[in-house]
């Protein structure tokens, strides 16, 4: 608590540092944040007061003591000594309600939020401990407030401690969270863990992964990738998971599909199989690739074919028509699971609903029911490995188009055949991806298509690379 409160107080500080601070303290531990924030601010040499409900909690009522040792003054918290004080601030720290919170929001404290909101839209700024108060820590969605009145104010900063949760990442509720600042404080990994709090790795983050191409490569080792999909009628997932591998390095990628899939770039080697299954599982140990993408538009049977391909236990994409629940159980630690929340739902048993509220819970359920590594797509997409959360920065609502989870796959299998563990490979294709998709958005806005953006690509891997410290060619 005391880090916590700590930099909390430097934040609002760094925010505004002109007039007095005006604190809010529910009685809850975010509430005894906000007294050892105001007690760093008193050191900082700003005007401060406290607004508070009365606490139980031991550690919040002891660090109300501390503050009020110190000469901080106190006074009760109501709806109206919000509007009274708010006027003359020069910032508001919201320490009512944090992760402890469950709605339905009670309306003595509805009145309090809707005060806040009230001095916030007539610019006075404010800073969220934890979480806006009024959102629910794992849900993306905005709980109502009672009567009609808002469920919260909403922040112009969010300081928020260990992990970031869901409703600061995803949907209406990370919209009212402003700029988020996360503080690790030092805690067991253990607790981390136990919290499904996630990680946002930088771009220097993400650079520092990709692999690299030594100047003595050939094809043959920078990757040999086979895309296994298409079936009469969904042929071009297929190809566009191919053009996924290509442009994002792979070496030598082969398309083995029961239908004609077409050559949307020469340098791909299709094949077409009367008996796709009996072609491939013949193949000896030593014309296997290094890594595989299967399901992209592979029809009814993918998820038998899926099954027998895992078996060799090479690094494998499971996308589309290979997500199902009977591979539970098949998975190995080089896998990589790519549903979008719709194919996540099916896979939980569950409503698309549920895994968008909190897309972080249902990664990590899926996780660890289909073990490797979950990308679950979204905006942002979650990438859930043995142990942890991370979850993609930017990306563009363009994305939002068929074939984009094709020339993901695609991508994956390329980096997952150049070497990288199948959470290294799922951390940065997802980030190259959504970079690739920024970049075609300039060019083409709105109606991005998958072609724009695995055209994408290799302006994206430069982007990347430029952000790490000791920048390499790439
Ligand atoms: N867990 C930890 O290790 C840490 C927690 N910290 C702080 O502790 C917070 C969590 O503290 P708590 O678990 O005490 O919970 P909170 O302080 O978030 O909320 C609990 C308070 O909210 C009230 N409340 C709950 N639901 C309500 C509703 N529907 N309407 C009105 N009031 C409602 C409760 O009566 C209680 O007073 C975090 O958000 C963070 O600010 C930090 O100090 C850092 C370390």
């Amino acid at each position: 608590m005391e880090e916590a409160g700590r930099a909390v107080a430097d934040a609002a500080q760094d925010l505004a540092p002109q007039g007095p601070a005006l604190l809010l303290a529910g009685g809850g531990a975010n509430g005894g944040d906000a007294f050892v924030a105001a007690r760093h601010l008193l050191t900082l040499g700003r005007e401060v007061l406290v607004l508070a409900l009365p606490s139980r909690h031991p550690l919040t009522r002891l660090n109300r003591r501390r503050w009020r040792a110190v000469g901080g003054v106190t006074r009760p918290l109501s709806a109206s000594a919000v509007s009274h004080r708010a006027p003359g601030a020069g910032v508001i720290v919201d320490g009512l309600l944090g992760t402890g919170f469950g709605p339905p929001l009670r309306p003595a404290l509805a009145g309090v939020i809707g005060a806040l909101g009230a001095a916030r839209s007539h610019g006075t700024p404010v800073v969220a401990i934890d979480l806006p108060s009024g959102l629910e820590e794992t849900s993306a969605l905005v709980p109502d407030g009672p009567d009609g009145l808002p469920g919260t104010a909403g922040a112009d900063l969010t300081v928020t401690f260990m992990g970031l949760k869901a409703a600061l990442l995803f949907g209406a509720a990370a919209a009212q969270a402003g700029r988020v600042q996360l503080i690790p404080l030092r805690v067991p990994g253990d607790w981390v863990q136990a919290q499904a709090v996630a990680e946002q790795p930088t771009d220097a983050h993400v650079a520092a992964l990709l692999p690299v191409r030594r100047a003595d490569a050939h094809k043959g080792t920078a990757g040999r990738v086979w895309i296994v999909g298409g079936h009469p009628g969904t042929v071009g997932a297929a190809g566009m998971a191919g053009v996924g591998a290509l442009r994002a390095g792979a070496g030598l990628v082969t398309l083995h599909s029961a239908a004609d899939v077409p050559l949307l770039m020469p340098e791909l080697m299709i094949h077409r199989h009367a008996d796709l299954r009996a072609a491939l599982l013949g193949t000896p140990e030593s014309g296997r690739p290094d890594a595989l993408a299967v399901g992209m538009g592979l029809g009814p049977d993918a998820a038998a074919l899926a099954r027998e391909l895992l078996r060799w236990q090479r690094p494998t994409v499971l996308d589309a028509d290979a997500l199902q629940i009977e591979l539970a159980g098949h998975g190995h630690a080089a896998c990589i699971w790519t549903p979008h929340p719709g194919e996540a739902a099916r896979l939980l048993g569950t409503s698309t609903q549920d895994v968008t509220r909190d897309p972080l819970s249902a990664a990590r359920a899926l996780q660890q029911r289909l073990s490797g590594v979950v990308v679950l797509k979204g905006g942002p997409s979650v990438v859930a490995y043995p142990g942890g959360l991370s979850v993609s920065r930017g990306g563009h609502p363009g994305m939002a188009s068929g074939g984009m989870g094709d020339t993901l796959s695609g991508i994956l299998a390329a980096l997952l055949g150049q070497g990288l563990s199948a959470r290294d490979a799922a951390v940065t294709g997802v980030r190259l991806h959504a970079r690739a998709g920024e970049r075609a958005a300039q060019v083409h806005g709105y109606g991005l298509s998958a072609s724009d953006v695995a055209q994408e690509l290799g302006g994206a891997w430069q982007d990347l690379s430029a952000a790490l410290p000791a920048h390499r060619p790439g």
